[in-house]
Protein backbone atom coordinates (compact mmCIF):
# COMPACT_ATOMS: atom_id res chain seq x y z
CA UNK A 1 0.00 0.00 0.00
CA UNK A 2 1.32 3.55 -1.06
CA UNK A 3 -0.30 5.61 1.83
CA UNK A 4 -1.39 3.91 4.42
CA UNK A 5 -3.19 5.43 7.93
CA UNK A 6 -3.26 3.20 11.13
CA UNK A 7 -5.16 3.49 13.72
CA UNK A 8 -4.68 7.04 13.25
CA UNK A 9 -6.09 9.54 16.49
CA UNK A 10 -6.17 13.04 17.41
CA UNK A 11 -7.63 14.32 20.64
CA UNK A 12 -8.01 17.78 21.56
CA UNK A 13 -8.27 18.42 24.98
CA UNK A 14 -10.44 14.81 25.46
CA UNK A 15 -12.62 15.41 22.28
CA UNK A 16 -11.52 12.41 19.91
CA UNK A 17 -12.14 14.26 16.33
CA UNK A 18 -10.21 11.47 14.53
CA UNK A 19 -10.37 7.59 16.27
CA UNK A 20 -8.68 5.02 14.82
CA UNK A 21 -8.91 5.97 11.40
CA UNK A 22 -7.56 2.59 8.82
CA UNK A 23 -7.38 3.62 5.17
CA UNK A 24 -5.25 2.24 2.71
CA UNK A 25 -4.84 4.73 -0.69
CA UNK A 26 -3.31 2.88 -3.81
CA UNK A 27 -0.56 5.20 -5.53
CA UNK A 28 -2.32 6.77 -8.68
CA UNK A 29 -5.94 6.62 -7.00
CA UNK A 30 -8.26 9.67 -6.34
CA UNK A 31 -9.90 9.26 -3.01
CA UNK A 32 -12.77 11.22 -1.74
CA UNK A 33 -13.82 11.60 1.75
CA UNK A 34 -16.95 12.54 2.50
CA UNK A 35 -19.21 13.07 5.99
CA UNK A 36 -21.22 15.42 7.77
CA UNK A 37 -19.94 18.58 9.27
CA UNK A 38 -16.91 18.10 12.20
CA UNK A 39 -16.60 14.56 11.48
CA UNK A 40 -12.85 14.67 11.03
CA UNK A 41 -12.15 14.93 7.03
CA UNK A 42 -10.08 18.44 7.45
CA UNK A 43 -7.85 16.92 10.71
CA UNK A 44 -7.23 13.80 8.60
CA UNK A 45 -6.08 15.70 6.17
CA UNK A 46 -4.35 18.05 8.47
CA UNK A 47 -2.31 15.24 9.76
CA UNK A 48 -1.07 13.76 6.59
CA UNK A 49 0.22 17.48 5.80
CA UNK A 50 2.24 17.41 8.81
CA UNK A 51 -0.28 20.76 10.40
CA UNK A 52 -1.87 18.29 13.14
CA UNK A 53 0.59 15.75 15.03
CA UNK A 54 -1.82 12.43 16.07
CA UNK A 55 -2.12 11.92 19.59
CA UNK A 56 -1.54 8.22 18.43
CA UNK A 57 -1.14 5.86 14.92
CA UNK A 58 0.86 6.42 11.58
CA UNK A 59 0.74 7.62 8.49
CA UNK A 60 2.66 5.27 6.36
CA UNK A 61 4.12 6.65 3.26
CA UNK A 62 5.38 3.52 1.14
CA UNK A 63 6.20 1.69 4.89
CA UNK A 64 7.65 5.17 6.63
CA UNK A 65 6.10 6.23 9.32
CA UNK A 66 5.91 10.57 8.59
CA UNK A 67 3.26 10.79 11.45
CA UNK A 68 4.05 14.22 13.60
CA UNK A 69 6.62 15.15 11.04
CA UNK A 70 6.59 19.19 10.01
CA UNK A 71 4.37 20.46 7.52
CA UNK A 72 7.50 22.25 5.40
CA UNK A 73 9.37 18.62 5.57
CA UNK A 74 6.14 16.72 4.27
CA UNK A 75 5.60 19.18 1.83
CA UNK A 76 9.25 19.23 0.64
CA UNK A 77 11.24 15.99 1.16
CA UNK A 78 7.95 14.09 0.87
CA UNK A 79 5.91 15.20 -2.14
CA UNK A 80 2.46 16.00 -0.55
CA UNK A 81 1.41 19.36 -2.03
CA UNK A 82 -1.75 20.76 -0.26
CA UNK A 83 -4.64 23.50 -1.97
CA UNK A 84 -6.63 24.63 1.08
CA UNK A 85 -10.45 25.88 1.22
CA UNK A 86 -10.15 29.46 0.37
CA UNK A 87 -7.14 30.75 -2.12
CA UNK A 88 -3.69 31.16 -1.52
CA UNK A 89 -2.35 33.34 -4.13
CA UNK A 90 0.07 36.04 -4.24
CA UNK A 91 -2.35 39.49 -5.01
CA UNK A 92 0.13 41.52 -6.26
CA UNK A 93 2.07 38.98 -8.78
CA UNK A 94 -0.01 38.11 -12.42
CA UNK A 95 -1.37 34.65 -13.04
CA UNK A 96 1.86 33.76 -14.60
CA UNK A 97 4.07 34.92 -11.88
CA UNK A 98 2.53 33.21 -9.28
CA UNK A 99 2.83 29.76 -11.36
CA UNK A 100 6.61 30.81 -11.56
CA UNK A 101 7.10 31.38 -7.71
CA UNK A 102 5.42 27.82 -7.46
CA UNK A 103 8.13 25.98 -10.24
CA UNK A 104 11.25 28.06 -9.40
CA UNK A 105 10.40 28.45 -5.09
CA UNK A 106 13.71 30.67 -4.62
CA UNK A 107 14.84 29.11 -1.39
CA UNK A 108 17.57 31.45 -0.80
CA UNK A 109 18.88 34.83 -1.68
CA UNK A 110 21.48 33.76 -4.11
CA UNK A 111 18.87 31.29 -6.03
CA UNK A 112 16.46 34.12 -6.64
CA UNK A 113 19.58 36.51 -7.73
CA UNK A 114 21.01 33.90 -10.36
CA UNK A 115 17.19 32.83 -11.28
CA UNK A 116 17.21 32.92 -15.22
CA UNK A 117 13.68 32.18 -17.10
CA UNK A 118 14.52 28.81 -19.39
CA UNK A 119 13.13 27.81 -22.31
CA UNK A 120 12.35 24.83 -20.44
CA UNK A 121 10.81 26.89 -17.77
CA UNK A 122 8.60 28.61 -20.28
CA UNK A 123 7.94 25.72 -21.99
CA UNK A 124 6.49 24.23 -18.14
CA UNK A 125 4.71 27.32 -17.46
CA UNK A 126 2.45 27.30 -20.79
CA UNK A 127 1.43 23.99 -20.23
CA UNK A 128 0.05 24.52 -16.51
CA UNK A 129 -1.59 27.84 -17.66
CA UNK A 130 -3.24 25.87 -20.66
CA UNK A 131 -3.79 22.81 -18.58
CA UNK A 132 -5.79 25.22 -15.99
CA UNK A 133 -7.19 26.74 -18.84
CA UNK A 134 -6.09 30.26 -18.23
CA UNK A 135 -3.44 30.86 -20.89
CA UNK A 136 -5.58 34.19 -21.81
CA UNK A 137 -5.74 35.33 -18.33
CA UNK A 138 -1.72 34.86 -18.69
CA UNK A 139 -0.59 38.67 -17.44
CA UNK A 140 -4.11 39.10 -15.02
CA UNK A 141 -3.85 40.01 -11.53
CA UNK A 142 -5.59 37.01 -9.29
CA UNK A 143 -8.57 39.51 -8.21
CA UNK A 144 -10.05 39.83 -11.56
CA UNK A 145 -10.14 36.31 -11.97
CA UNK A 146 -13.61 34.59 -11.28
CA UNK A 147 -13.60 32.69 -7.98
CA UNK A 148 -13.49 28.91 -10.31
CA UNK A 149 -10.55 30.39 -12.30
CA UNK A 150 -8.83 31.53 -8.60
CA UNK A 151 -9.12 27.74 -7.59
CA UNK A 152 -7.76 26.44 -11.15
CA UNK A 153 -5.11 29.03 -10.79
CA UNK A 154 -4.01 27.36 -7.07
CA UNK A 155 -4.94 24.06 -8.56
CA UNK A 156 -1.55 25.03 -11.43
CA UNK A 157 0.49 26.28 -8.33
CA UNK A 158 0.09 23.04 -6.78
CA UNK A 159 0.76 21.34 -9.84
CA UNK A 160 4.28 23.48 -10.15
CA UNK A 161 5.61 22.05 -7.48
CA UNK A 162 4.88 18.50 -8.76
CA UNK A 163 3.91 16.22 -5.75
CA UNK A 164 3.23 12.83 -6.11
CA UNK A 165 0.13 13.47 -3.63
CA UNK A 166 -1.99 16.26 -3.74
CA UNK A 167 -4.51 17.00 -0.98
CA UNK A 168 -7.42 19.07 -1.42
CA UNK A 169 -10.09 20.46 0.07
CA UNK A 170 -13.70 21.27 -1.14
CA UNK A 171 -11.76 22.12 -4.32
CA UNK A 172 -15.25 22.88 -5.73
CA UNK A 173 -16.75 24.65 -2.90
CA UNK A 174 -18.76 28.19 -4.30
CA UNK A 175 -17.86 26.87 -7.29
CA UNK A 176 -21.28 27.65 -10.06
CA UNK A 177 -22.22 23.83 -11.81
CA UNK A 178 -20.14 24.15 -14.82
CA UNK A 179 -16.96 25.41 -12.88
CA UNK A 180 -17.70 22.14 -10.56
CA UNK A 181 -17.50 19.97 -13.51
CA UNK A 182 -14.61 21.77 -15.19
CA UNK A 183 -12.67 21.32 -11.99
CA UNK A 184 -13.72 17.57 -11.91
CA UNK A 185 -12.57 16.92 -15.57
CA UNK A 186 -9.28 18.70 -14.88
CA UNK A 187 -8.76 16.31 -11.29
CA UNK A 188 -9.14 13.49 -14.13
CA UNK A 189 -6.86 14.78 -16.81
CA UNK A 190 -3.84 17.01 -15.07
CA UNK A 191 -3.69 14.75 -12.21
CA UNK A 192 -4.29 11.06 -13.50
CA UNK A 193 -1.00 10.62 -12.83
CA UNK A 194 -1.04 11.76 -9.07
CA UNK A 195 -2.37 10.18 -5.70
CA UNK A 196 -5.14 12.81 -5.10
CA UNK A 197 -6.97 13.00 -1.73
CA UNK A 198 -10.24 15.12 -1.93
CA UNK A 199 -12.67 16.14 0.87
CA UNK A 200 -15.91 17.45 -1.04
CA UNK A 201 -19.84 17.61 -0.16
CA UNK A 202 -20.76 17.89 -3.67
CA UNK A 203 -22.03 14.52 -4.32
CA UNK A 204 -22.11 14.80 -8.24
CA UNK A 205 -18.85 16.15 -8.34
CA UNK A 206 -17.74 12.98 -6.14
CA UNK A 207 -19.50 10.53 -8.27
CA UNK A 208 -17.80 12.24 -11.37
CA UNK A 209 -13.97 12.23 -9.62
CA UNK A 210 -13.99 9.23 -7.52
CA UNK A 211 -13.27 5.58 -7.47
CA UNK A 212 -13.04 5.06 -4.13
CA UNK A 213 -15.73 7.02 -1.18
CA UNK A 214 -14.24 7.05 2.60
CA UNK A 215 -17.22 8.03 4.58
CA UNK A 216 -16.25 9.62 7.80
CA UNK A 217 -18.68 10.24 10.95
CA UNK A 218 -18.09 11.32 14.19
CA UNK A 219 -14.29 10.78 13.71
CA UNK A 220 -14.63 7.02 12.57
CA UNK A 221 -15.20 5.21 9.34
CA UNK A 222 -18.75 4.45 8.74
CA UNK A 223 -18.21 3.10 5.19
CA UNK A 224 -16.13 3.06 1.95
CA UNK A 225 -16.51 1.80 -1.25
CA UNK A 226 -17.53 2.88 -4.76
CA UNK A 227 -19.89 5.58 -5.04
CA UNK A 228 -22.75 3.93 -5.86
CA UNK A 229 -22.05 1.64 -2.43
CA UNK A 230 -21.83 4.14 -0.37
CA UNK A 231 -24.74 6.35 -1.87
CA UNK A 232 -26.59 3.22 -1.75
CA UNK A 233 -25.46 2.38 1.86
CA UNK A 234 -28.45 2.67 4.53
CA UNK A 235 -26.47 4.27 7.05
CA UNK A 236 -24.62 6.80 4.92
CA UNK A 237 -27.87 7.73 3.53
CA UNK A 238 -29.37 8.51 7.38
CA UNK A 239 -26.54 10.12 9.29
CA UNK A 240 -24.74 12.10 5.92
CA UNK A 241 -26.95 11.81 2.51
CA UNK A 242 -30.75 12.25 3.88
CA UNK A 243 -29.33 15.16 6.35
CA UNK A 244 -28.07 16.88 3.27
CA UNK A 245 -31.58 17.15 1.62
CA UNK A 246 -33.24 18.22 4.97
CA UNK A 247 -30.96 20.91 4.88
CA UNK A 248 -31.49 21.71 1.64
CA UNK A 249 -35.26 21.41 1.98
CA UNK A 250 -34.97 23.66 4.68
N1 LIG B 1 -7.45 22.51 16.82
C1 LIG B 1 -8.62 22.03 17.27
N2 LIG B 1 -8.93 22.06 18.58
C2 LIG B 1 -10.10 21.57 19.03
N3 LIG B 1 -11.05 21.01 18.24
C3 LIG B 1 -10.81 20.97 16.93
C4 LIG B 1 -9.57 21.47 16.36
N4 LIG B 1 -9.62 21.27 15.02
C5 LIG B 1 -10.81 20.69 14.77
N5 LIG B 1 -11.50 20.51 15.90
C6 LIG B 1 -12.83 19.85 16.02
O1 LIG B 1 -12.70 18.56 15.48
C7 LIG B 1 -13.89 18.18 14.78
C8 LIG B 1 -13.55 17.78 13.37
O2 LIG B 1 -13.23 18.95 12.62
P1 LIG B 1 -12.91 18.92 11.08
O3 LIG B 1 -12.63 20.33 10.66
O4 LIG B 1 -11.86 17.91 10.81
O5 LIG B 1 -14.29 18.44 10.47
P2 LIG B 1 -14.72 18.30 8.96
O6 LIG B 1 -15.23 16.92 8.79
O7 LIG B 1 -13.62 18.74 8.07
O8 LIG B 1 -15.94 19.32 8.91
P3 LIG B 1 -16.44 20.37 7.79
O9 LIG B 1 -17.15 19.58 6.75
O10 LIG B 1 -17.37 21.25 8.57
O11 LIG B 1 -15.23 21.10 7.28
C9 LIG B 1 -14.84 19.38 14.88
O12 LIG B 1 -15.73 19.15 15.93
C10 LIG B 1 -13.91 20.53 15.20
O13 LIG B 1 -14.57 21.53 15.93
Amino acid sequence: MYLELKNLTVDFNGFLAVHDVNMGIEKGETRVIIGPNGAGKTTIIDMITGKTKPTKGQILLNGEDIAGKDSYDISNSYGIGRKFQGPNVFDEMSVYENLEVALCGHTSLWSAFTYRRTPEIYRQLNEILEQIDLTEQREMLPRFLSHGQRQWLEMGMILAQNPDIITLDEPAAGMTDDETFKTGEMIKSIMKDKTVIVVEHDMDFIKQIAKTVTVLNQGEILAEGTYDEVSHNAEVIRVYLKSDDEEEEA
